[in-house]
């Protein structure tokens, strides 16, 4: 049997449905279950290796790092383990769903999988003289900066819109260029926003003096608690899996909207203006936002507050993110390719340079080239999600050989604020053994959160964006991420729905989602035990028309029903669904 993992299959269009096979019966179900099983047991590990973490780290930490932390958390390569009956492989595709795992919201999940004790801090890390960067930060070829061929064509650079303090003279001229941004980038920059250049010195100032002159005891004073439902503060990313690929940054998370979540005690004391001048940045830019999504629906047409009214309050964090000099950048990344959840991500960033956008397939610089540009990444997926079906085609190239390929997202994909839980869809496709090679089609359904391209129907994408490193200059960036209120409900503009343009995403709840991923809390709800309460149902228990002939079945029963370890499979062939949930 052949396997692949972490292919990343890019969506299709809906495509006609695979012709499909009857299951020959029970036996045949009862035995694809079995082999389910290794996988539902190793959940099971992984479940109690979170509730020991819980556990552990309930004890020992009560907001300070003050004692090591023993367990770590391991994610089993449950992938890998699950055993298909290869004799079932006359079935034409196999879906298996798995939704969740456990995690948090915001940047919860690195914070969730932080290892206490003995934090390892990347500044640290660079700081010991290393000429060589730890295996774990080795990415693979595939992935790492600058492997992509040369491009004859001139070099590219992301928009920039000059807002002119929006002057109302220029609003319509303003908008059209953010509409083509948006269509062609999903990223650019704007000047004449409004934000004091003051301002904007000031928040990378502090932001680097709290990396550069804070000793390193002082800074481990706020390292993100990594029990916390909302992890805020000083972190890395280390989680740590088998093949979990790190970055090479330093980050420290702020929450900043709504008010209630402001909380500055527990932002550095250091420098002395640090707090203030993070409160103020963060009110600035939230001011910004607000006045982009007004030229961000305008552009498409909508009404100016749409997608501010849809969005609804904004729920903002500030990541400053401090990529140390890393001794050998042509193998690392300072952050991994991801694209923002939410809705708009605002960046500021020094003239060091790092920040990469994908377009067209390459990875184009985004460098600052005026201390006043800010650069504004459209969040949300790039690829399928918020429950929407894709058809990717896979040839198996083997005749006769059964194939499985195992595709993962979500996990270290989705690094904007809202890395909203940990999605995992595991697309298996079995055969042809019987028959000649042929393309097999295999469904995805993907679970994240919506946002602005659910609100724009798919229209406007968010963009794909990355950050490497260099040997010589420590380089320092500040996101701010604003993210949908959570009482809202998300769907597409019904201005941009018509009969000819159905709707491309289902309605979500964003907060009942957020929630049900939220580590055994809600926002302002403590929840002993660390528990699901309610789990994400809103985006399978609506089905989308589709041409796609065997979508996911709604789900039964309630929203607060529980789901077995958070697992659910679907084998779909024959056009009905048989829930292989045990
Ligand atoms: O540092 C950068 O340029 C990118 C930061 C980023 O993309 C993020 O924090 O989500
Ligand atoms: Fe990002």
């Amino acid at each position: 049997m052949k396997y692949s993992i972490g292919a990343e299959g890019r969506p299709h269009e809906y495509g006609s449905t695979s012709q499909e096979r009857p299951l020959r019966g029970q036996g045949e179900i009862l035995r694809l279950r079995k082999g389910l099983e290794e996988f539902l047991r190793r959940n099971r590990i992984y479940k109690e290796e979170q509730r020991k973490l819980r556990a552990a780290a309930r004890k020992t930490n009560e907001g300070v790092v003050s004692e090591p932390l023993e367990r770590k958390v391991r994610i089993p390569r449950v992938m890998k383990q699950i055993a298909i009956q290869p004799s079932l492989g006359y079935i034409d595709f196999l879906e298996l769903n798995i939704v969740a795992i456990a995690t948090a919201t915001g940047c919860r999940f690195r914070s969730t999988m932080e290892v206490a004790g003995e934090p390892i801090r990347i500044q640290s890390l660079a700081q010991s003289g290393l000429t060589q960067v730890p295996p774990q930060y080795i990415q693979p070829p595939h992935h790492r900066p600058n492997n992509s061929s040369p491009s004859h064509s001139p070099p590219k650079t992301i928009p920039t819109v000059d807002l002119s303090g929006f002057d109302p003279t220029r609003r319509f001229s303003v908008r059209e260029s953010i509409g083509r941004a948006c269509l062609d980038w999903g990223a650019f920059h704007v000047t004449g926003h409004g934000i004091p250049t003051d301002l904007l010195r000031a928040i990378k100032r502090v932001g680097l003096t709290f990396f550069n002159d804070c000793p390193a005891s002082d800074k481990l004073r706020y390292a993100c608690d990594p029990t916390a439902s909302a992890s805020e503060g000083y972190g890395s990313w280390m989680l740590e899996r088998d093949d979990t690929v790190l970055d090479w940054r330093d980050y420290f998370d702020h929450h900043t909207l709504p008010l209630s979540r402001r909380d500055p005690t527990r932002w550095p004391h250091f420098p002395e203006e640090y707090r203030r001048v993070v409160a103020e940045y963060a009110d600035r830019a939230s001011a910004l936002a607000r006045e982009l999504l007004g030229l961000l629906s305008e552009s498409l047409g909508l009404p100016t507050r749409c997608m501010e009214e849809k969005v609804g309050e904004f729920y903002q964090n500030i990541t400053i993110s401090y990529y140390p000099p890393c001794p050998q950048p042509e193998l690392t990344l300072g952050l991994q390719a991801h694209s923002d959840m939410g809705s708009i991500t605002l960046l500021v960033q020094d003239d060091v340079g790092g920040l990469e956008v994908l377009k067209d397939g390459e990875w184009v610089g985004v460098n600052s080239f005026d201390e006043d540009a800010i650069v504004v990444l459209l969040a949300d997926q790039t690829e399928g999600f918020a429950g929407e079906e894709t058809e990717n085609e896979i040839v198996n190239p083997n005749v006769s050989e059964p194939m499985v390929e195992l595709g993962q997202f979500g996990l270290g994909l989705k690094l904007g604020s809202m890395l909203c839980g940990l999605g995992w869809g595991l697309r298996v496709v079995m055969g042809p053994t019987r028959n000649p090679p042929q393309t097999l089609r295999a469904r995805e359904s993907r679970y994240f959160l919506p946002g602005l391209q659910i609100i724009s129907n798919g229209k406007y994408k968010s963009a794909e964006h990355r950050a490497i490193t260099n040997s010589s200059r420590a380089r320092l960036s500040v996101a701010t991420f604003h993210d949908p209120a959570k009482t809202v409900k998300i769907s597409p503009a019904s201005q941009l729905i018509s009969e000819f343009v159905p709707p491309r995403f289902r309605e979500v709840v964003y907060g009942d989602y957020v929630s049900s991923w939220c580590y055994g809390r809600k926002y302002g709800e403590h929840v002993e035990g660390g528990q699901h309460d309610t789990w994400p149902q809103p985006l399978l228990a609506k089905q989308q028309p589709s041409t796609s002939g065997t979508p996911f079945p709604p789900v039964e029963g309630s929203p607060s029903k529980k789901p077995d370890l958070g697992c659910r499979f679907h084998l779909t062939s024959t056009g009905r669904t048989v829930d292989l949930t045990a």
